[in-house]
């Protein structure tokens, strides 16, 4: 059965996973639903790649259920694997081939998994095109550079059209050129083909840019999950105000800084000049979290930015 819109694609509960000694993630819960595009932030080390591993089956978790697509990612099938698309950090093989003999060997193994709905795979053509390597379409692949490469490896994880992909760090290394382009070929998978998104970034704007709702996994569990100006109001219920009056510069902090301008323009009038008005940006949050969870706070910054049953996860965790 295909999804439909709002449909939980990815259930993950009580996520935990050891390496020897060290507990890496210790009770993630998240959800994905149909068609959201959703970003996995998080320091290095988190535990980001580990759990984008698990849901796509290369990984086998310590504890905990995971769901992807209605299946456990560990006993998914080829039916289940062609469903889905995963972007790994980079392609390394077939180096002699040229991106358009490697799609289209590639694609040839989703032909028996077409549907009515979802015909599979993308026509090579379409795809080199959609990715931007038309030109390099008859190159050697070990002679494409950082940022083609990595279009190519975009092209592989979508050329069976996935309904859910993955994407780990897919814009390390792009330039900015690239880059923006990479998020308008995002920005069309999902909106002309409904594909759900599940991506890792470091990049504060991409996640703030693309994503629906931002996952901020850190001292092992998820400890903010909401869009980025959820995350921001939720950090600063704050906002700030400044202005000049009498040629000196004023700064205030209120939690009603609408209220505040009003009744500054009414004492004041034209004699205010240079008003801004700030909130909290997903960077001033994300950097508020790391710096709870590296300086021994993570329970703290799980509690204050975390899902509403976040404290119950930390009882639970501890
Ligand atoms: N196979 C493994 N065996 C032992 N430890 C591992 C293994 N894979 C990952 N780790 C450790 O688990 C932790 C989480 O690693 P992971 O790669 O999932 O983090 P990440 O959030 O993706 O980091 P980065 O942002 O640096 O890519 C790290 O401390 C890493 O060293």
């Amino acid at each position: 059965m295909r999804p439909v819109e709002g449909e939980s694609i990815i259930d993950v509960r009580g996520l935990r996973m050891r390496y020897g000694s060290t507990d890496v993630l210790k009770g993630v819960d998240f959800t994905v639903r149909s068609g959201e595009v959703v970003t996995l932030l998080g320091p290095n080390g988190a535990g980001k790649t580990t759990t984008i591993e698990i849901l796509e089956g290369f990984r086998l978790p310590s504890d905990g259920t995971v769901t992807v697509l209605g299946a456990d990612p560990a006993k998914g099938d080829e039916d289940w694997r062609a469903r889905t698309g995963v972007v790994l950090q980079s392609w390394r093989d077939h180096a002699r081939w040229t991106p358009r003999k490697l799609l289209a060997h590639l694609g040839r193994y989703y032909v028996p998994y077409s549907t009515p709905e979802r015909s599979r795979p993308y026509g090579v053509e379409e795809l080199i095109a959609m990715v931007g390597l038309a030109e390099q379409a008859d190159q050697k692949i070990r002679t494409l550079s950082g940022g083609q490469r990595r279009r190519l490896d975009v092209a592989i994880g979508i050329i069976g059209r996935p309904e859910l992909l993955f994407l780990d760090e897919p814009t390390a290394g792009f330039d900015p050129q690239a880059r923006r382009e990479f998020h308008e070929l995002i920005q069309r998978l999902t909106e002309l083909e409904e594909t759900t998104v599940l991506l890792t970034t470091h990049d504060l704007s991409e996640a703030e840019k693309l994503a629906d709702r931002i996952l901020i996994l850190a001292g092992g569990r998820i400890v903010a999950d909401g869009s980025a100006d959820e995350l921001a109001r939720q950090v600063a219920a704050e906002g700030q105000v400044r202005w000049s009056f009498d040629g000196q510069r004023h700064v205030q902090s209120t939690a009603e800084p609408t209220e505040f301008v009003w009744d500054l323009f009414t004492r004041h009038g034209r004699k205010i000049t240079d008003l801004e008005v700030r909130r909290a940006s997903l960077e001033d949050t994300y950097l508020t979290m790391v710096q709870q969870h590296e300086s021994g706070r993570a329970d703290q910054a799980a509690t204050a930015f975390g899902p509403a049953d976040a404290e119950a996860e930390t009882e639970d965790a501890r």
